[in-house]
């Protein structure tokens, strides 16, 4: 049987919270490694749409089609929803990427730790490994929790907001791990709200505006001169519902 070309599919899909319908009959295919821009202002269901692409949201019409079997998939929630108070170090973390293909309760084996190492050097985390979570800034704690998804071998990576808070050598280092994880085959949904990451990062991009969704290519709302002020200017274009 032939690999599937596309990891995800969405289907005239809307969603709702607390009763209120946030998004209506969104389409789209997401291929196999791909990096997906979702863009919108705050409010416009970005969120939204990622619990429903990772099934925690139910649809009220429509379907979330995902190739990506669940022991692959790896969603990174806002930094604000995440509580990282639990007494647990980066190493451990890591490792917990292990769980979802390997279980909980198992011992890691000699393999395992040795693949966690090559992943916390990767990310330059390795003098941090002992380090409690509680204790991280704002990037060190973002390049851990991709560290763990590294080590599940995630092939659907769902990330809200990844950049937020994180200190540009991070950036830096975390924007070049997805590239490489996308080269590999993992597909990428990133929520961003900076067009230079975006213009660094995306192949694609999903705009949410309206409850609808549109899809553009990165260099339709990222000019190629004077990229800041211009792409501020379009992305405020698109998300007030006019194309380019
Ligand atoms: N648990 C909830 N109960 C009721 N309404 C909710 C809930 N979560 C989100 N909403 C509402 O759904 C809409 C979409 O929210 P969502 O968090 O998906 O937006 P977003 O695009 O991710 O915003 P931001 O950029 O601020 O993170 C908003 O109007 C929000 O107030």
């Amino acid at each position: 049987m032939s690999e599937p070309t596309v990891a995800l599919a969405l289907d005239e899909l809307s969603l709702a919270q607390g009763g209120r319908m946030v998004l209506e009959g969104v389409s789209g295919e997401f291929p196999v490694g791909s990096v997906t821009a979702l863009v919108g202002a705050n409010g416009a269901g970005k969120s939204t749409l990622l619990a429903g692409i990772m099934g925690v949201l139910a649809p009220i019409t429509g379907t979330v089609h995902c190739a990506v079997p669940k022991e692959r998939r790896a969603w990174l929630p806002q930094q604000l929803a995440l509580d990282l108070s639990f007494p647990m170090s980066v190493e451990e973390l890591v490792m917990t990427g292990c769980w979802p293909s390997h279980g909980a309760l198992r011992g890691y084996s000699r393999a395992h730790y040795r693949r966690g190492r090559e992943i916390m050097e990767r990310l330059g985390i390795s003098e941090l490994a002992h380090r409690p979570l509680g204790e991280l800034s704002g990037g060190q704690r973002q390049r851990a929790l991709i560290g763990r998804t590294l080590m599940q071998q995630a092939e659907l990576l769902v990330l809200d907001e990844p950049f937020a808070n994180v200190d540009s050598a991070s950036v830096e280092v975390l924007t070049e791990v997805f590239r490489e994880m996308a080269a590999q085959g993992a597909t990428l949904v990133v929520v961003l709200h900076d067009m230079q990451q975006l213009a660094q990062l995306a192949d694609r991009v999903l705009v949410l505006a309206e409850g609808r969704g549109e899809w553009f290519a990165p260099e339709e709302i990222i000019p190629a001169h004077d990229i800041h002020q211009r792409c501020l200017q379009t992305a405020q274009r698109l998300l007030s519902g006019a194309r380019p």
